[in-house]
Order: structure tokens, then C-alpha cells, then sequence
């Protein structure tokens, strides 16, 4: 027997009026999987991400998440829309890193890690800092946890927020473009923490990302998206070593031409 995937999204639709952002998305992501998303601008890489996280409602199909659905809840034997406690439950294996940080600028490193865990899963403020700064070591800031966000760089600001996102222990952890705003300097440092995660946490990881040098280095799997569809998926080594498609041909060219 096959084993449960993490993620599922089953015949997915996205739609915002008349334009259909994604369209009847089948993915199953497995458990310690790591998959990176690529396509060209538009083709609703992140919405697919903002869709997981629940940040977006869906059209039809369903999302499941640990064979749960996401979206939807069981009512008498059939899937009626979820209510948000439902929601929330589900949500919180859930963990996003976003392309613009969002820290909350107004609370220090270590503020900005323990505000969720206390007041969302209610963990002591002992057990919070704990673990705040095993994180905050994690990502190499432990002399930074007083600092505020205008005190830090874009990349230790970067890894502040994988290290909050962390802290709520998701077993999901989706990535959206998330060295796209960093100056090119400070994109390894964050591109290093990721790997840590990836290789020391028993995490599932989903990344939108433009850096196709990291997608083939970390992924197990890389899914090629044109206009609201995977175009193209496979082992990182197949995808962008011999791509099938002359779409992901042509991207993989273009992106590759400009450096
Ligand atoms: N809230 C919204 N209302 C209307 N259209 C939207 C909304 N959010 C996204 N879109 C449109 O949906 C499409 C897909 O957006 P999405 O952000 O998922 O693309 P993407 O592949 O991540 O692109 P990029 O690489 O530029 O970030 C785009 O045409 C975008 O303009």
C-alpha cells in the first residue's frame, strides 16, 4: 500500500472573475518531500502556496492535508466547506515564509518568535523563549535576538521568519520566493538555512523559487507551471537536464540565458 501523502491537491481550481489562475490542479506531495515550483510570471505558482495556507479560498476540488481535508469537512458521509475552526486545526501543520518577511517590526527577534507559539498554541513563555532560541541558533542569530527588524539585514530578517515559522513546529513548511527581495549578497545565507532545514527536520517543503541552481541542488521533485497547469514535473536532474516540454524548454532557456 502506497503511503498517505502530506499534501493533496485534488482537481484544484482558482479562478479571480473571468481569469482562471489555476486550472484543475492534481499534486500529491509526499511525506519529507521537497518540491519546488518554477514557471513563468503569472502562471499561479504562489497562489497555489496561498491556497495551502488557506490564505485563498478555492473554486472547486479539494485540498487534504495527512489525508484531512483542508478546505472542506466530513458531514454525514459527504464534504461540506470547512468552517474555521476546522480550518485552523488543519492550518496550524501549516508553516509560510514569505517574499517580504513580514516580521512584526515593533518586536525583537526573539518577540517575533515566541508572540504565535504563546498566544496561538499556548505554550509557556519559558518553553517559548526555549525554544525561540534553539531556532534563533538554528539560523545563526543567537547574538541578534534583542535586535529589532530596521536593526537586521534582509537576510537575517529573512531567516527571523524562517526561524517564527518554525517555531509553531509545522510539519509543512511552504517557501514563496523568499531571497526574490534580498540583495544578491545575502541570498546564500538564506539558501544555507534552508538546506539546514531540509537536511535536520523531518519536513515537508514546497518552494515557489526563481534560484533554479538551489531547485536542482534541494528538490527531490520539481513541478513546472504554465498557465494555471503543470506543464512538466520530474527529479530536478530530469526536468532541467533533458526537459520533455518545449514550454519548460523555452523557460528553462530564457531564465538560464539571463543569468
Ligand atoms: N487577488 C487577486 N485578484 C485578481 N487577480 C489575482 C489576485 N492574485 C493573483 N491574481 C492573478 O493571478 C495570476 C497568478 O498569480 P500568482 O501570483 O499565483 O502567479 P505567480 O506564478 O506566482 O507569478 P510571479 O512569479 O509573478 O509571482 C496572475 O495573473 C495574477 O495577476
Amino acid at each position: 500500500m502506497t503511503e498517505q501523502p502530506m499534501v493533496r491537491f485534488e482537481n484544484v481550481s482558482k479562478r479571480y472573475g473571468a481569469l482562471t489562475v489555476l486550472d484543475g490542479l492534481n499534486l500529491d506531495i509526499a511525506r519529507g518531500e521537497k518540491v519546488s515550483i518554477i514557471g513563468p510570471s503569472g502562471s499561479g505558482k504562489t497562489t497555489v502556496l496561498r491556497m495551502l495556507m488557506t490564505l485563498e479560498t478555492i473554486n472547486d476540488g479539494v485540498i487534504w492535508v495527512e489525508g484531512e481535508p483542508l478546505t472542506h469537512m466530513k458531514k454525514n458521509g459527504t464534504l461540506v466547506p470547512a468552517d474555521l475552526a476546522h480550518i485552523r486545526k488543519i492550518r496550524a501543520k501549516i508553516g509560510m515564509v514569505f517574499q517580504s518577511f513580514n516580521l512584526f517590526p515593533h518586536m525583537t527577534a526573539m518577540q517575533n518568535c515566541i508572540e504565535a507559539p504563546i498566544t496561538v498554541l499556548g505554550m509557556k513563555r519559558t518553553d517559548a523563549e526555549a525554544r525561540a532560541a534553539e531556532l534563533l541558533d538554528m539560523v545563526g542569530l543567537s547574538q541578534k535576538k534583542d535586535h529589532y527588524p530596521s536593526q537586521l539585514s534582509g537576510g537575517q530578517q529573512q531567516r527571523v521568519a524562517i526561524a517564527r515559522a518554525c517555531a509553531m513546529r509545522p510539519k509543512i513548511m511552504l517557501f514563496d520566493e523568499v531571497t526574490s527581495a534580498l540583495d544578491p549578497e545575502l541570498v546564500g545565507e538564506v539558501l544555507e538555512v534552508i538546506r539546514k532545514l531540509g537536511r535536520e527536520h523531518d519536513l515537508t517543503m514546497l518552494m515557489v523559487t526563481h534560484q533554479m541552481g538551489f531547485a536542482k541542488e534541494f528538490s527531490d521533485r520539481v513541478c513546472f507551471f504554465h498557465a494555471g497547469k503543470i506543464c512538466e514535473q520530474g527529479p530536478p536532474n530530469e526536468l532541467f537536464g533533458a526537459p520533455k516540454n518545449e514550454r519548460t524548454r523555452q523557460f528553462l532557456h530564457a531564465v538560464l540565458e539571463a543569468g
